[in-house]
């Protein structure tokens, strides 16, 4: 269900104006060419309030972050910064104003470390002794929002696990030197962060409200929103159509708001018709580690706090099967599609059928039209939003490209497919749509390892297993899969 656009009018009313605003943009658009990604959007910040942002992939919330921090320029409409009309904006007038963006596509320089990364924001950081004095910046934040991290500051950011890069991108955001931090827009910040990450952060921007930072969240786990935020902005299509005070909102109501319906799910729907002899048994390296087993047709489902091993588990198993090839035909959906997944110079039909050329291959050559008839059948499938196929996936919200992602993985002939928590950054809708489509493809016979962060999406697994320490520690199957329980193991049994 669409919402009236004009509706937005009356609830600026319900949740405050905009009189007092750090930041107000009016009817600001964003074109590329033929798509607009901005038609019109009135949004205002006040300080220390906390504002959620929220919409289906590629609805502009990227693109409306970007124009506030400077990132990209606006085709059209107003800005005003503390009630002055602001012309020309760029990443440097932002930082100068004390506004900050923790991008969704990490903006840390990989071959710098983290406290060389930090110099990059604070200019003050010169003379002798400056990277001391940047570890001494960022170290206490990072302290402060992730205690007990573990990150060394003086390893290259291209050497950290991804959830420890969004670590360090998100404390740098948080640090001050000379100029007073007044507002950090997070785009995503949590879709690389573990469930333990992801509590300390969300009591931080709460402590940093109380400070008078305002932030602004963009997330599509819509729990988050309901945890932390003042207000729920709410986009479609580039455009706002609601705005609502957070209190008494549910999730549901939020989904609705969206565009989106959320059907509860049947666990009778995802069982695989029949579990045969398993297709995988993969020993583990000591008694303490279970082996896991893969039947023909099944979701099985690794679980745990992120880092525990379960990436290192799941890259081995794909290996072993690609040793074996011919019998076992695999494929892996990575979860770090910047660093793994995504030919950047690339379309998204290159990107798409890139697993299938040997499929594609007729008398010697790769038919052309099999390859278009593929990637428009499996981008129409996953619903990714984008004028054509022939699109750069580049230009593509980070979303959707997650979706050219699966779909590469779906559209080939891999019988066992390898998840590594790839449902990262794609909106509620969405992921009902990949949810219904991975039981549907089990039930053709397809198996599905699925590593993910996200407590929900175990439920659409047959069997999991919560990883502790490096090991498989714990198999829970049927009913017993539940957020209590997977706590329970993944903390060995200590906190529930
Ligand atoms: N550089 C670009 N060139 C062309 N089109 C672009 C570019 N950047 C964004 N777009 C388009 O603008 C629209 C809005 O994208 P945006 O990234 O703002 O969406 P989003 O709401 O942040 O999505 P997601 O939840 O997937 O991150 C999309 O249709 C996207 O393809």
């Amino acid at each position: 269900m669409m919402n009236d656009p004009t509706s937005s009018k009356k609830d600026a009313a319900e949740t405050g104006d905009a009189d007092s605003a750090l930041i107000e943009v009016r009817d600001v658009r964003k074109h590329y060419d033929a798509v607009h990604a901005l038609g019109g959007v009135d949004f205002h910040l006040k300080p220390g309030e906390v504002v959620g942002l929220v919409g289906h992939n590629g609805a502009g919330k990227s693109t409306l972050m970007n124009v506030l921090a400077g990132t990209v320029e606006r085709s059209g409409g107003s800005f005003r910064l503390g009630g002055c009309e602001i012309g020309a904006w760029s990443a440097a007038s932002a930082q100068q104003a004390g506004l900050r963006c923790i991008f969704q596509e990490l903006s840390l320089c990989a071959n710098l470390t983290s406290a060389e990364n930090t110099r990059i924001v604070h200019r003050s950081l010169r003379g002798l002794g400056w990277r001391r004095r940047a570890r001494q910046v960022i170290g206490p934040v990072l302290d402060e929002i992730f205690p007990g991290h573990g990150i060394d500051l003086d390893r290259k950011v291209a050497d950290l696990p991804i959830g420890e890069r969004q670590m360090v991108e998100i404390a740098r955001a948080f640090t001050q030197t000379g100029i007073k931090l007044r507002a950090v827009i997070l785009d995503e910040p949590t879709s690389a962060l573990g469930h333990e990450a992801t509590e300390q952060l969300l009591a931080h921007i709460r402590r940093a409200a109380g400070r008078g930072i305002a932030c602004i969240l963009i997330t599509h786990r819509l729990n988050e929103i309901l945890a932390v935020c003042d207000r729920t902005v709410v986009m479609v299509d580039g455009k706002v159509v609601a705005e609502r005070a957070t209190a008494g909102l549910s999730r549901a109501a939020l989904v609705e708001l969206m565009g989106s319906i959320e059907r509860p799910r049947d666990r009778s729907a995802g069982k695989a018709a029949s579990v045969q002899a398993p297709v995988i048994r993969h020993a583990g390296r000591d008694a303490a580690d279970l082996t896991i087993e893969v039947g023909k047709g099944e979701i099985i489902g690794f679980a745990g706090l992120d880092g525990h091993g379960q990436r290192e588990r799941l890259r081995a198993m794909f290996y072993a099967a690609r040793r074996q090839r011919e019998a076992l035909p695999g494929a892996y959906v990575a979860g770090d599609r910047g660093s793994e997944g995504v030919f950047s110079l690339w379309s998204i039909a290159d990107n798409l059928t890139i697993r299938s050329l040997n499929a594609l291959t007729r008398g010697g050559m790769i038919s052309s039209a099999a390859a278009r008839k593929l990637a428009e059948t499996w981008s129409d499938r996953l619903k990714v939003k984008a004028p054509s196929i022939d699109t750069p996936i580049l230009s593509l919200s980070g979303g959707n490209q997650q979706k050219v992602l699966f779909a590469r993985a779906l559209a080939s002939d891999a019988q066992v497919i390898f998840l590594d928590d790839p449902m990262r950054g794609v909106d509620v809708g969405t992921k009902q749509e990949v949810y219904r489509l991975i039981r549907a493809e089990a039930e053709n016979g397809r198996s599905f390892v699925w590593y993910t962060t996200e407590l929900e999406e175990l439920t659409n697994c047959e069997r999991i297993y919560v990883f502790r320490e490096g090991r498989a520690a714990t198999r829970l199957e049927g009913d017993a899969i539940e957020t209590g329980r997977i706590l329970q193991a993944s903390f060995g049994g200590e906190h529930v």
